[in-house]
């Protein structure tokens, strides 16, 4: 387990800003890696079952503007120059899978000084992403994030699936705050390598309704020391309507923190 959380780790172990936002946020095809975080999100499918797929893509559930936003921003992942070879752009896709760990076998269980075990082979291998624990496109999130190194922005293009309802016809209070913890916690991991929430302040401003696209956008307030502050807005898809306004605070944490050390 924790050779595990070792090899998902490894990439964020230097995770110093400003060189982490040097970073080149590609997709898993891209051949040009420099930073920690770019050899993280590369090596995650290693750390996975053997067919990882990943989940950003456009799928037949998706929508017009969903589609248009992930247009937008791709086309935005790479810029033509007169005479030369296409270059990076500002803006980069973040690839995302439904597992963090593969499955471990017993000897690699980290025994705890309680004595039990921290996970045990069976919750290993079903563990998934909550965002992504439901197979069939368009029943929950459906979402796609690109971060912007210069502006130091997140984006996070959501589409709501009929399985989130909380008020009828509305999108439950909880998965708004899921949208907004992954766009958010996401950014932060780019930021400053493994981080956990420690605090989200959410005002609900206008329920949001089933089926519709909605566009996350986080910035960064500020870092000190261990601690990583965000704020992001969610608002329709020509950001005029206003729904859902949060800051977030995460703090750095070493993988001995998830173990319990
Ligand atoms: C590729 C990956 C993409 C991932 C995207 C999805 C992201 C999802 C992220 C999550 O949902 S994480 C799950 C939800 N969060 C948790 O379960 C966290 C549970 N809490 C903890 O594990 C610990 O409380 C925590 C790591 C947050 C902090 O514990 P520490 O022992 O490391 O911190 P400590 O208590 O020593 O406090 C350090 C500093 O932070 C401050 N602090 C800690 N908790 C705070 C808090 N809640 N609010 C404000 N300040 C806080 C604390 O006052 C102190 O400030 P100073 O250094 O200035 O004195």
């Amino acid at each position: 387990m924790a050779r595990s959380l070792g090899r998902l780790f490894k990439g964020f172990q230097s995770p110093a800003f400003p060189k982490a936002m040097g970073a080149e946020l590609c997709p898993a095809t891209c051949v040009s890696v420099r930073t920690p975080f770019v050899r993280t999100i590369l090596a995650l499918p290693s750390a996975f079952s053997s067919k990882p797929q990943d989940f950003s893509l456009p799928n037949s559930s998706w929508g017009p503007e969903m589609l248009r936003l992930y247009n937008h921003y791709k086309s935005q992942c790479e810029v033509e120059v007169e005479g030369e070879e296409k270059q990076e752009g500002p803006w980069q896709r973040l690839p995302s899978y439904n597992r963090s760990l593969k499955f471990t076998p017993a000897a690699d269980l980290c025994v705890l000084p309680s004595g039990g075990v921290y996970l045990s082979k069976t919750i290993q291998s079903k563990a998934r992403l909550f965002t992504r624990n439901i197979t069939d496109p368009g029943a929950a999130f459906e979402y796609v994030l690109f971060v912007n190194k210069e502006k130091q922005k997140c984006v996070g293009i959501f589409q709501t699936g009929h399985l989130l309802e909380g008020p009828p016809g509305h999108v439950h209070g909880g998965a708004i705050a899921t949208m907004i913890d992954t766009v958010t916690g996401s950014h932060a991991t780019v930021l400053s390598g493994p981080v956990m929430t420690a605090n989200l302040n959410i005002n609900y401003r206008s329920p949001i309704q089933l089926g519709h696209t909605v566009l996350i956008e986080s910035s960064l307030d500020k870092m000190e020391s261990r601690k990583t502050f965000i704020s992001c807005k969610v608002t329709g898809t020509d950001g005029s309507k206003l729904y859902t306004e949060a800051t977030a605070l995460f703090l750095s944490i070493s993988v001995s923190h998830l173990l319990g050390g």
